[in-house]
């Protein structure tokens, strides 16, 4: 276990003096993409850690009741019995890292998984969630309404305007009542990058959100035009390390919206691993934000087992 980042005092000189070489970044992905590979014989074991980390979401406008159930039986049994019995692991013991719904699903994800008898946290999205377009006082209610039933971690999003216009000092203090709105639970706050215009603002955001006590910082809601991308991802994760190393705080890292496949939870595993170290490769400080996700990770690892070819639909929905 590690100390909860508390956040510090705002540093602005820190934040105005940063500044991205766009060029610089391409350059490493295209480095770690041509030079870094995980051996076939890991894949699975690669694959099999993935899905601690996924926080397994559902954020339509038709989410009911029922289909939260489901996801939440998804969530606890992640895999068929007989791939889970191939790979070794008792059932039971592979879940994913977390559940993430609207708040107002946050009720019906708790009693769900409390029937199933597991612990796996319920995640929210709140604060206006995906464009944080309302009153302050409204997105703070809003966390409030999320941690009362039952949400353990709490995805907020950022001010866009705030972090465009360079008002680092004012989106800092939303973010701080924010974090006091949270209590217990964690505050994992969203960038949105796609909408932040450059990497520059991308690191400085980062280092913001930090500053006011984020547990995790995550890339995008899944609902913007550009969602997480590698050189973004890697942006991030240097403002982590930046951050750790002025703090001693280990904050995580969540990239979320448009992770679709086996590959490329890989690409993003390799990332974190090279970047911040086998040590942020847990559920504490790396999750990966994901509605359709899993479906094509159980096909992956049940082809590697029995050498058949399987098709998405053969697969339990995921
Ligand atoms: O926070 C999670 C994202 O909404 C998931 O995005 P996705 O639906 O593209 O996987």
């Amino acid at each position: 276990m590690f100390e909860r980042n508390s956040g510090i005092p705002i540093d602005l000189g820190w934040v105005s003096r940063s500044c991205v070489n766009e060029q610089a970044v391409k350059g490493r992905i295209q480095d770690l993409l041509s030079s870094r590979f995980v051996h076939p014989d890991h894949q699975i074991d690669w694959l099999a850690r993935s899905i601690q980390c996924i926080d397994l979401t559902t954020l339509a406008g038709d989410d009911c009741p029922s289909n939260v159930e489901r996801l939440c039986s998804k969530a606890a049994s992640p895999l068929s019995d007989n791939v889970i019995g191939s790979l070794g692991i008792n059932h039971g013991l592979l879940t994913t890292g977390a559940v993430c719904v609207y708040p107002a699903r946050v009720a019906n994800a708790c009693q769900g998984l409390k029937r199933i008898g597991t612990n796996i946290p319920v995640a929210s999205v709140a604060t206006g969630f995906p464009t944080g377009q309302t009153s302050l006082k409204i997105r703070i209610e809003e966390i409030k309404f999320a941690v009362k039933d039952g949400a353990k971690e709490i995805d907020i999003v950022i001010n866009r305007e705030l972090a465009l216009g360079q008002k680092w000092g004012e989106l800092y203090n939303e973010l701080v009542e924010m974090r006091k709105a949270c209590g217990e639970s964690h505050m994992k706050s969203i960038l949105a990058v796609g909408e932040l215009c450059n990497l520059t603002n991308v690191y400085r955001a980062s280092l913001v959100a930090m500053m006011a006590g984020s547990d995790f910082i995550k890339t995008s809601t899944g609902k913007e035009t550009v969602n997480a991308t590698l050189p973004i991802g890697l942006v991030m994760c240097r403002a982590i390390r930046a951050y750790n190393r002025k703090t001693g705080f280990k904050v995580g890292f969540k990239p979320a919206g448009g992770i679709r496949t086996s590959k490329d939870v890989i690409q993003w595993m390799t990332l974190m691993k090279e970047e911040l170290g086998d040590e942020y490769l847990t559920p504490e400080l790396f999750r990966i934000g994901a509605s359709a996700l899993l479906n094509d990770i159980e096909r992956n690892i049940a082809s590697h087992i029995t050498g058949d070819y399987f098709l998405a639909e053969e697969m339990p929905m995921a």
